[in-house]
């Protein structure tokens, strides 16, 4: 982490070819050089954020040569704000680049054969106002409450622009207009976790909220106080069916992976024989219980488990058809692999917040047998280095 009295300028800089996390490659000082806010092609001026003995991360200040690809950006606050990387160029050009990346990773980390990796599908919608979940970090100074999101790769607050943050719904930029002046206290690592449900802004960390409804049955999922959620609320439905459409015909025993309050459980509960969701919240599971009861669904099963652990071994006899992962930024466990490649379920559907992880998961998927057959980016962070990627995975 830099602090500001050691950031300092680079100029000359020309930003090379994309890479990983929003940024541009470029050299400088015998160093490799990540830079935000640049374009291929461009040169630039850049403050760092952050340095060590061969790597430097910066931020452009200034501009000499424009690529013919930027825009003007709309949010005054991009790009030292961390929470966006792409603002600077269209949102078909940020899932052209999102495309390539995830592309090279399947070749250079996977090591899949070209010919195995099937043309990637993309999902997106709005690129504006999608989050439904935000974690707003605030400061108080000189008698007033500052809010917004810290600066990338350091812990100094940026502020959110007068007419708010392009990620939130109108209703929570308003909501933070209207309430951040009445917060008394929050220590430096704690945030004001805010959600939108139905139209209504709830503090999330005190209570439990419902998601939905959606899909054609309507159905509505309570998560619990502070446990996990999707966070594209234009996208989540459409993210829901296309798993739906992967769930094989007469589908028997399915074996789900990091399954949180039991959003894709409940999703695909009418198309399996049996479901067992092995989650570590147990509020998660608690309430995955409780949501599957609601709809009358007795085939689901749910438990609490910490999956970084061995598995237990009665799951060996389970006689998976159909295995299920949404792990975290961190990937698979490495029992959760071992665990596939002794159970060997004919089919695994595997869907991902961090390319890297997966992208290393999916190498040891294909040395226990397994080949993509269909590929789906979908964009649940627009404008951010982020997005999920769902994989159907056969043997
Ligand atoms: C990306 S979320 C997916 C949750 C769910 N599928 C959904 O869509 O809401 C990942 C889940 O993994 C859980 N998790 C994190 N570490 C875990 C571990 N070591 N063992 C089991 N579950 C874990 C988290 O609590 C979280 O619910």
């Amino acid at each position: 982490m830099s602090t500001e009295k050691n950031r300092r300028e680079i100029s000359g800089l020309v930003a090379e070819k994309w890479a990983n996390l929003g940024t541009c490659i470029s050299h400088a000082e015998n160093k490799t050089v990540f830079v935000k806010g640049a374009v291929p092609g461009e040169t630039v001026r850049i403050r760092t954020d952050k340095e060590n003995s061969k790597l430097i991360w910066g931020t452009v200040v200034s501009i000499n040569t424009s690529s013919p690809l930027r825009i003007a950006s709309d949010c005054s606050a991009f790009p030292e704000c961390g929470g966006c990387s792409y603002r600077h160029i269209s949102y078909e050009e940020e899932l052209q680049i999102k495309k390539s990346l995830l592309q090279d990773s399947f070749l250079y980390v996977s090591r899949l054969d070209p010919s195995q990796i099937p043309e990637i599908e993309t999902l997106s919608g709005p690129s504006n106002g999608y989050r439904n979940t935000a974690q707003i970090k605030i400061e108080f100074k000189k008698g007033k409450t500052n809010a917004g999101f810290y600066k990338e790769n350091s812990n100094s607050l940026v502020l959110f622009p007068e007419e708010g943050c392009k990620h939130l719904p109108f209703e929570m930029n308003e909501y933070i207009r209207k309430h951040k002046e009445s917060l008394k206290s929050f220590s430096k690592n704690s945030d004001w976790k805010l959600r939108y449900s139905s139209g209504e802004i709830l503090e999330y960390a005190k209570k439990e909220v419902k998601l939905g409804p959606y899909l054609p049955e309507k159905i509505e999922w309570s998560i619990p106080a502070d446990g996990f959620t999707q966070v594209n609320r234009f996208l989540l439905e459409e993210w829901m069916l296309k798993i739906r459409s992967w769930i094989p015909k007469n589908c028997g025993s399915v074996l789900e992976f990091y399954s949180g309050a039991g959003l894709i459980s409940l999703a695909i509960g009418h198309l399996v024989g049996r479901l067992s969701g092995y989650e570590l919240s147990n509020s998660s599971v608690k309430a995955a219980e409780e949501n599957a009861k609601n709809i009358g669904y007795s085939h689901l099963e749910f438990h609490t488990l910490d999956l970084n652990s061995s598995l237990p071994k009665k799951l060996d006899s389970f006689g998976t058809e159909l295995g299920i992962l949404n792990p975290p930024r961190a990937g698979a466990s490495s029992s959760v692999l071992d665990f596939l490649d002794r159970a060997r379920p004919s089919r695994v559907i595997y869907s991902s917040c961090n390319p890297s992880t997966l992208a290393r998961d999916l190498g040891i998927l294909k040395n226990s047998g397994y080949t993509p057959k269909e590929i789906v980016l979908t964009d649940f962070f627009p404008r951010t280095k982020h997005f999920e990627v769902l994989v159907l995975l056969d043997l």
